[in-house]
């Protein structure tokens, strides 16, 4: 086992023991969240024929290039195509078609002219244009989107509204996507009880478990919950060797500092799996344990619940984007300017606050709440958008570019 990592070397090492999940096919109104499994190219040309951008007259463009209120042009108007239709006639000088958004351009024509530049006669047989218009005008050309063939999406892309409608319009009812993580959560300590429950004397109730479904939800992931198991080590290694065969990841929290009912790392190796490293320099949250049983890799945050989120955004957000087939798993933090003057106390340990992002003048900002930073205050967590690394023997100053952190919940 590893011990007193980097904030680095423990990506790197949760990188090296991580392997991406495998692939399901899901119906396309099923796939907003999920990763994209293979590469999309298009089957078709985007749009695929030559179609009328507005609604008008399918005209050429030589026939009506003087026309203007005081000198229309009268043309012949030989068809009527609607979208969806397909034009039958070739339009020829002197001629034109009645033409709707989204309906194919007829053979011969080669520009549109909007209705509004346009007056039909009584009897409807004549169309008098006063517009003149280039050649192309509001015709939307086979393939300007993108050509047949084009590569469309790669593998790892994760599926919102633009990459839906992408997919749609390729006709993809069903799409290969990356399994979804199964996140199992379990937390430990006597003093912690379920909701539900009343307190006796020196209880609390649980709220990592609680939080970590949330930040699993905010992840894209499904969280899996095991309760909460006290100083009971053969029980606790029961709990976690199931929730290893029944998930893809096995979150713990507490139970990883130096105390004599500290036993989760124990309780990881008598369920059956390896340590990898423990403690990371970086404040709150140092302790953390990351472990694997039998392929599943395990990450034992912090009991303190700001320390959790903050393992669960730094750690573990990393390890569920590789999981899930991020090709770029590892965090791209943000640079932004610091609004607040941050205490100096260098401490040997990466700090990372709770901060809120914002924008001032068109610069982006973070600011750090007034209220404590201490691993075991939960309430100004409230409303903060990321963590600013505060790198350790620094003291960056007020209006200074530093690293932010976006929690999940932004970061999608
Ligand atoms: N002698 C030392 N003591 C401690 C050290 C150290 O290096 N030497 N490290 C401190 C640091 S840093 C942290 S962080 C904590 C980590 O402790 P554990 O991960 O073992 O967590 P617990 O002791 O079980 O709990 C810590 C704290 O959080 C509360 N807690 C725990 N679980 C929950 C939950 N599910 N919901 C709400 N609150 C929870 C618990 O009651 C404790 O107050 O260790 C320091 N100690
Ligand atoms: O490293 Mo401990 O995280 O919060 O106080």
């Amino acid at each position: 086992m590893r011990l007193f990592l980097s904030l680095e070397e423990a990506w790197e090492e949760i990188g090296a023991r991580t392997t991406t999940l495998g692939t399901e096919l899901v119906a396309l109104h099923d796939a907003y969240g999920r990763r994209l499994a293979s590469p999309v190219q298009s089957k078709m040309a985007f749009p695929p024929f030559d179609r009328s951008a507005l609604d008008g007259y399918a005209v050429l463009a030589d026939d009506v290039a003087g026309a203007a209120p005081d000198a229309p042009v009268w043309l012949d108007v030989i068809e009527e195509v609607g979208a969806g239709r397909v034009p039958e006639r070739v339009v020829g000088p002197g001629q034109a078609v009645r033409i709707m958004t989204g309906a194919p351009i007829p053979v011969g024509a080669d520009a549109v002219v909007r209705l509004e530049g346009t007056e039909r006669d009584a009897d409807g047989g004549r169309v008098k244009v006063m517009l003149a218009v280039p050649r192309g005008e509001a015709i939307s050309v086979q393939g300007e989107d993108a050509p047949a063939g084009t590569l469309l999406l790669t593998p790892g892309v994760r599926i919102g509204a633009a990459e839906t409608a992408v997919l749609a319009t390729n006709g993809e009812g069903t799409v290969s996507v990356y399994r979804r993580p199964r996140v199992g959560i379990l937390v430990s300590g006597e003093e912690v009880r379920p909701l539900g429950s009343t307190l006796d004397p020196g209880q609390i109730y649980d709220s990592n478990g609680p939080m970590l479904a949330a930040l699993v939800r905010d992840s894209g992931c499904e969280p899996v919950l095991y309760g909460q198991v006290g100083d009971d080590l053969a029980g606790t290694a029961d709990t976690v060797r199931r929730a290893a065969e029944e998930c893809d990841l096995v979150l713990t929290t507490g139970g990883v500092s130096v105390g004599d009912y500290d036993l989760m790392r124990e309780a990881y190796v008598q369920a059956g799996g390896e340590l990898y490293f423990w403690k990371v320099k970086i404040r709150p949250g140092t302790p953390v344990t990351f472990a694997g049983i039998g392929g599943t890799p395990m990450v034992g945050l912090s009991g303190n619940p700001a320390a959790a989120f903050v393992n669960y955004v730094l750690l573990v957000v990393p390890l569920l984007n590789k999981l899930a087939g991020d090709p770029e798993p590892l965090h791209r933090p943000l640079r932004a300017v610091l609004d607040s003057q941050i205490e100096a106390r260098p401490i040997g340990l990466d700090r990372f606050l709770r901060a809120y992002v914002g924008v001032k003048d068109g610069v982006v900002t973070v600011s750090v709440p007034g209220k404590g930073q201490k691993a075991g205050i939960l309430t100004s967590l409230l409303g903060v958008q990321g963590l600013v690394r505060i790198p350790a023997h620094q003291e960056p100053g007020q209006g200074q570019l530093v690293d932010v952190y976006l929690l999940p919940e932004f970061s999608r």
